[in-house]
């Protein structure tokens, strides 16, 4: 893997622009601007852009002089408020879930809990998603651009919030606000767990190119530390398959123009599980020159959804980025150790490795969110001195909230997933009779597909007093388990980080986990929580050796609840700092390397504001 200080000529590796006849194959209008109803032709670029911003940027190089001279005093010593701003590198962060507004799970969550620590650092700092709801903190920008998807042109807006420090965009088209109706995080991608939208590729397509003409198009002014559009000089991170045309319009649509010249992608991989695999003529949806067909091209054995030769999102995105992230140092290394675990692409990935341009950095976790001693969702607060008698309150709670017999002396296991073969659930489903006649009950929350759900709701009928499943998306209900909970079992056939065993550890609820991905980077066998061994990775059977590891790790750690020895793994599991302020910093390391103007380190700021619900209207 490479070494977080990876120099800066890692990047050159990658910075191949593809020359093309892509001119007829873009068009993007700003109109209705809201700033001034003038139009004009942008011509310094040769792209049909009517956009006043265009014309501010085509004169002002935007940030970087106003920026240095704000920082810098009189004796060119910084100016800004220690602490709080000190340089000012300008990342964009482009997925489909950001917490709390819209999410189905931990992509949700990095997207919520990443960009607030880096902005803490001093940077300035945009997410991208997609706009599924009327969310009622974020107002309508007035600016609209229009994008050419397939052979269509849409019309598409920005809305806006700012919190914490975090200026957060939301794409609003009808393929997104019409499918999505409700607040519900199901439907993000399908309408039902498994089945996705038809028009998935034209959706990501279209938020791909919306999402890269925000930072030119969108004047910002939400802080007084920054103002005006985000302007070129900006590092894109691009999250999972979905955001994979990201590398590939910057390079096809804006670079040859000389757009975004100093601009880099940084690709981060959630769960090399969804590639985004389709058919291959579907190349000519995507409005790509044919020079990058080559990146998408992918043969594989499945069958779903069309056999033979395809196209792969995942594998382009990978290909045309300049630097791969993943969540946990222990996940880069499965994913170029096999066809298995890096699920095909495993050959891509040595090659970048190789390159010195993959590095696997373990997740953070809201801390805000996540706080025992401020959680809205549990009746009695505590800390690591209360933590004993605090959990005793909350796992009676938690017992009478789901119908089990209310007693503070019985070992309560808890599960939260989504139920998908990668989380276990099935595995545990057939483990439970090996091991629930031990003095101990059982508490699962998760939703996905309808069998495992099935499963989960079943529960309750096999074991009336021992065990209950609860197939919904219930937040109050996950915070009521991890708090409640003595242990969080996380049975994973692979994990590429995993928030669930943070949040189990800063609530002082002992994880069990298989060893796998970033559940080996974050716990420490005997210390913090128990390790089952790696389970095997095939999803269409349940390894018979995997039930027993389940069911002889739970007798082991229920052999140790009640001892001084398992006081010690929960006060170890409190002690640590689990926030994003570790994992960003180690981010930030990266995305400095890649050597875009103004890249300088931050200060060791505590998030901006972190209480403070800022909500401004702009442009
Ligand atoms: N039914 C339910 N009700 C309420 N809340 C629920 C819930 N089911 C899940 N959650 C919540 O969703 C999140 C799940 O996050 P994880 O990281 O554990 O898994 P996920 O596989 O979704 O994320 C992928 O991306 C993340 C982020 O990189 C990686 O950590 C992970 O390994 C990878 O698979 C947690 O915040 C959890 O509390
Ligand atoms: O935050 C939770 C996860 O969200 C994302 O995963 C979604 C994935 O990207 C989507 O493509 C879709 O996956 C379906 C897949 O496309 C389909 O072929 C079939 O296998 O069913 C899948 C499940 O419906 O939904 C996923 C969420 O459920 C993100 O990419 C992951 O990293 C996150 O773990």
């Amino acid at each position: 893997m490479a070494t977080l200080t990876a120099s800066s000529n890692l990047v050159s590796r990658n910075s191949h622009v593809h020359h093309g006849p892509t001119t007829a194959s873009y068009e993007s209008k700003a109109v209705a601007m809201g700033l001034r109803s003038l139009k004009q032709t942008n011509t310094h670029s040769g792209l049909r852009i009517f956009n006043p911003v265009d014309e501010l940027l085509n004169r002002t190089p935007i940030k970087t002089n106003a920026m240095q001279a704000m920082r810098k005093g009189p004796q060119g010593k910084n100016a800004w408020p220690k602490g709080i701003i000190t340089c000012g590198m300008t990342f964009i962060i482009i997925g489909t879930e950001v917490a709390p507004w819209c999410k189905t799970g931990g992509l949700g969550d990095v997207l919520g809990g990443l960009p607030p620590a880096l902005a803490g650092f001093g940077h300035r700092v945009m997410t991208i998603v997609p706009r599924y709801d009327q969310y009622k903190d974020a107002w309508d920008t007035g600016v609209v651009i229009e994008v050419k998807v397939g052979d269509r042109t849409e019309k598409v807006r920005f809305f806006h919030c700012y919190k914490r420090g975090v200026d957060r965009v939301f794409v609003d088209h009808p393929w997104f606000l019409e499918k999505v109706w409700g607040k519900t995080g199901q439907k993000l991608y399908g309408p039902t767990t498994g089945d996705d939208y038809e028009d998935n590729q034209l959706r990501f397509s279209l938020f791909c190119q919306a999402a890269l003409e925000a930072p030119r198009v969108l004047s910002l002014n939400s802080s007084k530390y920054f103002s005006g559009p985000y302007g070129e000089d900006v590092i894109f991170v691009a999250n999972d398959w979905h955001t994979a045309l990201i590398p590939c319009y910057l390079k096809s649509m804006y670079q040859p123009r000389g757009i975004y010249m100093n601009a880099r992608v940084v690709f981060c991989i959630h769960n090399i599980a969804y590639q985004g695999r389709f058919a291959f003529a579907d190349f000519s949806l995507l409005n790509l020159p044919d020079q990058f067909k080559s990146s998408f091209d992918f043969i594989d054995g499945h069958v779903k959804p069309v056999v033979g030769r395809k196209i792969n999102w995942l594998k382009a995105g990978l290909i045309e980025s300049w630097f791969v992230i993943t969540v946990s140092p222990n996940y880069a290394k499965e994913l170029v150790s096999g066809p298995d675990k890096g699920v095909e692409l495993d050959n891509i990935l040595r090659k970048i490795d190789d390159d010195g341009r993959l590095v696997g950095i373990v997740n953070g976790m809201d801390v805000q969110e996540w706080n025992p001693t401020t959680d809205k969702y549990i009746a009695v607060k505590y800390d690591v001195s209360t933590v004993l008698e605090a959990k005793a309150l909350l796992k009676e709670a938690l017992q009478a909230e789901v119908g089990l017999p209310v007693d503070r002396n019985i070992p309560l296991i808890g599960f939260i997933g989504r139920l998908e073969e990668q989380k276990g659930s099935d595995i545990l489903a057939e483990a439970i009779p090996q091991f629930i006649k031990e003095n101990v009950q059982l508490v699962a929350l998760g939703t996905g597909k309808k069998q495992m759900e099935k499963q989960l709701q079943e529960l309750e009928i096999s074991y009336p007093d021992k065990a209950r499943g609860v197939a919904k998306f219930n937040v109050p209900l996950a915070h009521m388990i991890i708090a409640g909970a003595d242990f969080i079992l996380v049975p994973s056939r692979f994990e590429p980080c995993g928030l669930i065993q943070l949040q189990a550890m800063r609530y002082g609820s002992v994880p069990i986990v298989a060893s796998t991905g970033g559940l080996v980077d974050t716990v420490k066998e005997g210390f913090t929580g128990f390790q089952m061994g790696a389970f095997s990775v095939e999803c269409d059977a349940v390894d018979p050796a995997d039930v027993d590891a389940i069911a002889k790790t739970v007798k082991r750690a229920l052999a140790v609840y009640g001892t001084p020895a398992f006081t010690e793994i929960i006060k170890n599991c409190m002690a640590q700092d689990l926030s994003w302020k570790g994992p960003a910093k180690k981010w930030e390391e990266v995305l400095l390397s890649l050597g875009v103007p103004g890249s300088e380190p931050g200060s060791d700021g505590e998030e901006i504001a972190p209480q403070a619900k800022e909500n401004v209207a702009t442009p």
